[in-house]
């Protein structure tokens, strides 16, 4: 398998520490933490396996740090790089807007021409809706530490165990 670079805010609290969970269920070697806060293009395009950790904010909303990246993602050709993205929520207070993260920064990769990997079933979430779903599945992880925090080890080690088959 090719080098994964991990991309996420190194001043998060959750996504933070959710994103030390998937390096320690990878083989760390393979694996690189880039902060999304301080990324260029370079950087973001060294990778054809790429994880993306993202919270949802602001009722529905990416966080500034991602929002600021995306003009720059918007010129990038991403044709044969694949995508997995991780997203942070909180079903029970934003039951209208559960991890949309995933779905805008989802969209945007496809948009440039990268392939989404890494889908999880929605059955055991409670909430109304999401731009992140797609039929019965997110378009990635969908993660709920205040409400579903002893559910998350689980659901990192299945999504690392269904990315190892579906990366390249
Ligand atoms: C002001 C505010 C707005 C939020 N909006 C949403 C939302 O629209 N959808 C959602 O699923 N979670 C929402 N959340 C919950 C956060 O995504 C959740 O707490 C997440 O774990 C934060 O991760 P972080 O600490 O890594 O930034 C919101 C939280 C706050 C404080």
């Amino acid at each position: 398998m090719k080098k994964i670079g991990l991309f996420y805010s190194f001043h998060t609290q959750k996504t933070a520490k959710v994103a030390e969970k998937i390096q320690k269920a990878f083989d760390e070697k393979g694996i690189e933490a880039i902060n999304v806060e301080e990324v260029d293009e370079k950087t973001f395009l060294k990778y054809d396996n790429l994880i993306l950790g993202v919270p949802t904010w602001f009722d529905g909303e990416l966080p500034n740090y991602w929002d600021e990246f995306v003009p720059a993602i918007e010129e990038m050709d991403l044709k044969g790089k694949k995508v997995a993205i991780y997203g942070l929520g909180d079903q029970v207070n934003y039951p209208e807007n559960f991890c949309d993260g995933i779905g805008i920064l989802g969209k945007l990769m496809e948009q440039q021409g990268a392939e989404l990997v890494g889908f999880v079933s929605a059955d055991d979430y409670n909430f109304e809706s999401s731009r992140s779903v797609r039929g019965d599945k997110f378009a990635g992880l969908a993660l709920d530490q205040e409400n579903q925090a002893r559910k998350t080890n689980k659901r990192i080690e299945d999504w690392v165990a269904d990315l190892k088959k579906s990366f390249s």
